[in-house]
């Protein structure tokens, strides 16, 4: 029995000759921000897509919560509590922030294999309109509920997406470049928020911007070239000679 929410063991993946994942291993604790980081290409969205489902790996584990999850999809691994953020935002612009939520919420009840309805119908389900509302609340975006998706500030459509991923209650969260695009203030908020959300459920952070993941990660893992080549306290990935030789400039460090 383990308390690991997720544990990767001995993942490959090849496209060709690149292996843009090399022998990868690593966990997720409860409570804790794992943060993946690595230069461009160094295989972090494609290991992300593995554990989500969305891509097979040619050999390694994955087991979410104890239970091996390498043979499963996307929904039957959402159903197990796999929530997930992504670098391209999947909202509907023309929507409502209200829609997009309780979209978010038939997701969720599709991936426990309840009934779908007509859209129509769906926006007057007091349940899925209930569950869209507190996902809203907890985001902070509870008084743009009517507003159109396309008029919410970058920020704002983070916190979104991030209210549709909660609909499904997760056990723990993918998250894929967060801050992207985000202003230095929208990446402090959304810094807050996260520091509170790991209590709810872990999350493995795949983030560029290296003030919010030194801010926020209990453990980080360096990537590079589709291998990790440490992983540890933000203390000690900022004194590991390797990290420093491989992907840190010595600017980020001091
Ligand atoms: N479907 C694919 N077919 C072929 N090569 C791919 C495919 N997906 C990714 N790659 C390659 O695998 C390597 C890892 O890509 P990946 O997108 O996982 O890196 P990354 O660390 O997420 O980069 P970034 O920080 O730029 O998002 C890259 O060299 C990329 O070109």
């Amino acid at each position: 029995m383990t308390d690991l929410v997720l544990q990767v063991h001995n993942l490959c993946k090849s496209f060709g000759a690149l292996k843009a994942s090399n022998d990868v291993s690593l966990d997720l604790r409860p409570g804790e921000i794992h943060a993946l980081i690595g230069p461009n290409g160094a295989g972090k969205s494609t290991l992300i897509k593995q554990i989500s489902g969305g891509l097979q790996p040619d050999t390694g584990r994955i087991e979410v919560l104890g239970q091996d999850v390498t043979a499963l999809d996307t929904v039957a691994r959402a159903r197990m509590g796999l929530g997930r953020t992504f670098q391209i935002s999947s909202l509907a612009m023309e929507f409502s922030v209200l829609q997009n939520a309780v979209l978010g919420a038939l997701g969720a009840r599709r991936a426990r294999g309840g009934r779908l309805g007509l859209f129509r119908n769906v926006m007057k389900d007091a349940d899925l309109l209930a569950t869209a509302q507190e996902a809203l609340s907890r985001v902070g975006l509870e008084q743009a509920a009517q507003q159109r998706t396309a008029d919410l500030s970058h920020g704002q459509r983070r916190q979104l997406e991030v209210a549709v991923a909660l609909t499904l209650k997760p056990r723990l969260f993918l998250m894929d470049e967060p801050m992207a695009g985000l202003g230095a203030s929208g990446s402090k908020d959304l810094t807050t928020f996260l520091d509170n959300l790991r209590q709810e459920a872990p999350i493995l952070l795949v983030e560029h911007d290296m003030d919010a993941v030194f801010a926020l990660a209990d453990r980080i893992s360096v990537l590079v070239y589709g291998s990790v080549i440490a992983t540890g306290t933000a203390d000690e990935i900022r004194n590991n000679p390797e990290v420093r030789r491989a992907y840190l400039g010595e600017e980020e460090l001091t």
